[in-house]
């Protein structure tokens, strides 16, 4: 059937194709150099159809093997560019970090829900500026160095509650991951898993997970569907709306408390306390930044830390033969008379190494955050215009088997140092036998992670405490690393099935208050 339109409307249609074309043809004209090679899309929605969902990072890394270290795609307007090599890497987000350090604004999450103003989200400014200024102070090791008792402190109850309940292994870590963040954020003490602070802010990072998974909400995808009214049903608003009031709640309820704490002077020392204290009487814009400043720290330091945790006890239980060795150097450095503590760790490179592999074996964010170009850049001939998503897949570099020989492999004697230099290292690195993974893993230039010293405090009192009592065995013999299945933007391992089981009632004896009864029946 052949459509008939009428005369004016088919010199209109006929008018507005030209029209379209002129502007085409323009914008091509205007762009002095193509875009990166890629998948070809579809025109005007790009490669929509072809963006994985899951795993990420594995469909970005098989791209690069077939159109090189940059490799662009669209969906609709939005340009993306994927980085998978160092230097493609350091050329921009580092040498040029001026202008690739903002990050993408989430409809959803970031406008609806109130999420732009949290660190991680924020734009690239003066207010970011700000941010960084006060988490890298409060989360310098020499200010972090004054958390230390107290986080030996915290993993005795761990380890109590390991002891007495082993199967929740899962909810243990959380709550010793929880209780550290809060103390130092807030002084507040996290008592049991209704603890009011920490279902909220469990119920935040679930929301926060649920708002970014790609794809989740069109309305991302699809500007029109934002002027949908609510009245109208649509799902999404009802939901931004829900995620509203869990996420105001979690930057007001804590701060305006120790507030009225500071006020009576009954406030504890805390990086909130100090930011109160500091500044009585805030301007809106800078109580605003405090507030999100404060719960930046459990938002972004939680989750990351616990993904860190999971691969630990994964590790441990699919390769026996580094949990021994790890407990062979404790026993030869430490003894089975006392905990380890911090004070021992210079004195233990195995573990050290342990915990940069799993930092290298599952990286808590494969493909770091995205950042933003915020100006029109050409790169090796190549046009990345402002607004381009920049995505560095870490992922890839620390799975490259030039670089990290058998990279699917558990092994943390790759970062034990040799006696002779690697030639291929820099001096600093040099007589490291592969180079250290936490360039990578936490991201890079102005967007780097800055609480890195304290997830790593986190993870070594975490780990050697737990090594030091307790055995971690697979619950199925049968599993494999195949078995590991990797969820969200956060790299969770779904934790496989471990058991727990004290080394000896000796080893329980060390922990003031455990019950030997409850180590003695499952020894
Ligand atoms: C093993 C644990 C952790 C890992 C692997 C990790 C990794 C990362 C990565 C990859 C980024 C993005 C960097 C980029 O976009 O280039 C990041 C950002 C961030 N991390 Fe961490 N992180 C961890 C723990 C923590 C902790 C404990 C805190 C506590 C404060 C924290 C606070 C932040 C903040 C505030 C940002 C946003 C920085 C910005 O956008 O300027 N992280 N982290």
């Amino acid at each position: 059937m052949i459509l008939q339109l009428p005369p004016t409307m088919a010199t209109s249609l006929l008018l507005g194709l030209s029209l379209l074309s002129l502007c085409l043809f323009i914008v091509r004209r205007q762009r002095k150099a193509p875009f990166p090679p890629g998948p070809s899309g579809i025109p005007i929605i790009g490669n929509v159809l072809q963006l994985p969902v899951e795993k990420e990072w594995l469909t970005y890394h098989s791209w690069a093997k077939q159109y090189g270290d940059i490799v662009h795609v669209s969906a609709f307007r939005l340009h993306i560019v994927i980085l998978s090599s160092e230097t493609a890497i350091l050329d921009l987000l580092d040498r040029r970090s001026a202008i690739c350090s903002d990050r993408p604004l989430l409809y959803f999450a970031g406008e609806l829900v109130g999420w732009k103003d949290i660190v991680p989200m924020c734009a690239y400014g003066a207010r970011h500026r700000e941010h960084r200024k006060l988490l890298k102070e409060a989360l310098a090791p020499i200010a972090l160095g004054e958390h230390h008792a107290m986080e030996e402190e915290k993993t005795l109850e761990y380890l109590r509650r390991m002891n007495q309940t082993p199967k929740e292994y899962a909810e243990h870590i959380e709550h010793l991951v929880a209780s550290i963040i809060f103390e130092i954020s807030h002084a507040y003490t996290v008592t049991d898993r209704d603890d009011p602070m920490m279902k909220l802010a469990v119920q935040a990072n679930n929301e926060f997970a649920r708002g970014t998974f790609p794809g989740a909400y069109l309305c991302d995808v699809f500007p029109i569907m934002r002027y949908i009214p609510e009245w109208t049903g649509i799902r999404f608003k009802q939901d931004a709306r829900e995620f509203r009031k869990t996420s105001e709640a979690l930057r007001d309820d804590a701060y305006e408390k120790i507030k009225v704490q500071v006020r009576n002077g009954t406030a504890k020392p805390s990086f909130t306390q100090r930011l109160v204290e500091r500044n009585p009487k805030p301007t809106p814009e800078e109580e605003s930044i405090y507030k999100w400043t404060s719960v930046a720290v459990y938002g972004a330091g939680a989750d990351t830390t616990l993904s860190a945790m999971a691969s630990f006890f994964v590790a441990m239980s699919l390769y026996p033969q580094v949990q021994e060795r790890a407990h062979a150097e404790l026993m030869k450095v430490v003894g089975p008379t006392r905990l380890p503590g911090f004070s021992d760790r210079p004195y233990l490179p195995y573990i050290e190494a342990m915990i940069q592999e799993i930092l290298r074996w599952n990286p808590v964010a494969p493909l770091v955050l995205p950042h933003k170009l915020i100006q029109d850049v050409i790169y090796r001939g190549y046009y990345l215009p402002a607004g381009t998503t920049l995505l560095a897949n870490s992922w890839a570099m620390l799975h490259d088997p030039e670089i990290y020989p058998s990279p699917l492999e558990f092994k943390p004697e790759r970062f034990l140092r040799s006696a002779t230099r690697n030639p291929k290292l820099s001096a600093e690195q040099g007589t490291m036998l592969n180079p250290d993974p936490r360039r990578y893993a936490f991201g890079y230039a102005r967007r780097a992670c800055p609480g890195q010293y304290l997830a790593e405090d986190v993870l070594y009192i975490a780990i050697v405490r737990t090594l030091a009592v307790f055995h971690i065995g697979p619950g199925d013999k049968t599993k494999t690393v195949d078995d590991v299945e990797f969820v969200g933007l956060i790299s969770h391992p779904k934790l496989l099935d471990c058991v727990l089981s004290p080394r000896s009632t000796e080893a329980v004896s060390l922990i003031p208050g455990a019950s030997i009864a409850a180590a003695a029946s499952s020894v």
